[in-house]
């Protein structure tokens, strides 16, 4: 396969913070349309790699394609500008503002409108019905004027993945964008991700099991900051090799009519 057949790849990544190797040789590849799940237990190095996909941190060895060019050593705000666009495990939401606000600010910002977008309302129609179809597309249009502090924390969850696609990202990497979200919602939260536009490449952490085969389509197994394996999700529930990994947790059990979403 050619560069371009990926939406992003590593080859050797790593980083060391002293001499501690938290992410070491890690050969990762995300093709378009992924729904790609990165497990592994606590300390393996997940936020740690994508720290260094974002440009957040900077990898001490390997490489970084995205779309067949060479991002290794671009700034994060270049890759966000090329389409990597990311959410983190802990709510980053204005609770005053509404939803409908918090989306219309973030296609200002990708239009470079900054500060200014409230001023020449009347120019701002198409803005606003981007945004409004924005949060149609995760089920929040009938939300769109709750203050996000009376929202239910699964949907802000959504909000704040909207806020990421405001960006019109190609590929979308979620830091357990379902942390902290109760059970009966967690699951409308990875539908919502499950059912994104097929040309947005999506990369999740999550450690809940039963989310991960149940809505990826291929898991990438991170242990000791090595990739251990990767493949789809009956590979990696027959694999066991990851069961080691997760023995003593009863969880790790395949539910075959559960794989696709
Ligand atoms: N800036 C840093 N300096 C030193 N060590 C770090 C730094 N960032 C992360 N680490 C270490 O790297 C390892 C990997 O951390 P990371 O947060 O990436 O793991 P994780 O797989 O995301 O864990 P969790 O599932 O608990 O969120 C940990 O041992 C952590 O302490």
């Amino acid at each position: 396969m050619t560069n371009t057949a990926h939406s992003l790849r590593t080859q050797g990544l790593g980083v060391r913070f002293g001499a501690f190797q938290a992410v070491g040789d890690v050969n990762l590849s995300l093709e378009p349309g992924a729904r790609q799940a990165l497990i592994g237990p606590n300390g393996a190095g997940k936020t740690t790699l994508i720290n260094l996909l974002t440009g957040v941190l900077k990898p001490t060895s390997g490489s970084i394609h995205m779309g067949g060019l060479d991002i290794t050593r671009l700034p994060g705000d270049k890759r966000a500008r090329m389409g990597l666009a990311r959410t983190f495990q802990i709510n980053t939401l204005f609770p005053s503002l509404t939803p409908l606000l918090s989306v219309v600010l973030a296609i200002s910002e990708r239009e470079g409108l900054g500060a200014t977008w409230w001023r020449p309302l009347k120019g701002c129609t198409a803005v606003f019905d981007e945004a409004h179809a924005l949060l149609g597309t995760l089920k929040l249009d009938s939300l769109a004027d709750v203050p996000v502090a009376e929202l239910a924390y699964g949907k802000q969850r959504l909000l704040e993945i909207a806020l990421a696609l405001a960006a019109k990202p190609r590929i979308l990497l979620l830091d357990e964008p379902a942390a902290g979200v109760p059970e009966d919602e967690s699951g409308e939260l990875f539908e919502a991700i499950a059912a994104l536009p097929r040309d947005i490449s999506v990369l999740f952490i999550e450690h809940d099991m039963k989310l991960v085969f149940r809505f990826a389509r291929r898991i990438s197994v991170l242990v000791g900051g090595r990739i251990l394996t990767e493949g789809t999700p009956s590979e990696i529930g027959a694999d066991p090799r990851v069961r080691e990994v997760y023995l003593g947790s009863s969880h790790l059990h395949h539910h075959p009519h559960d794989q696709h979403a």
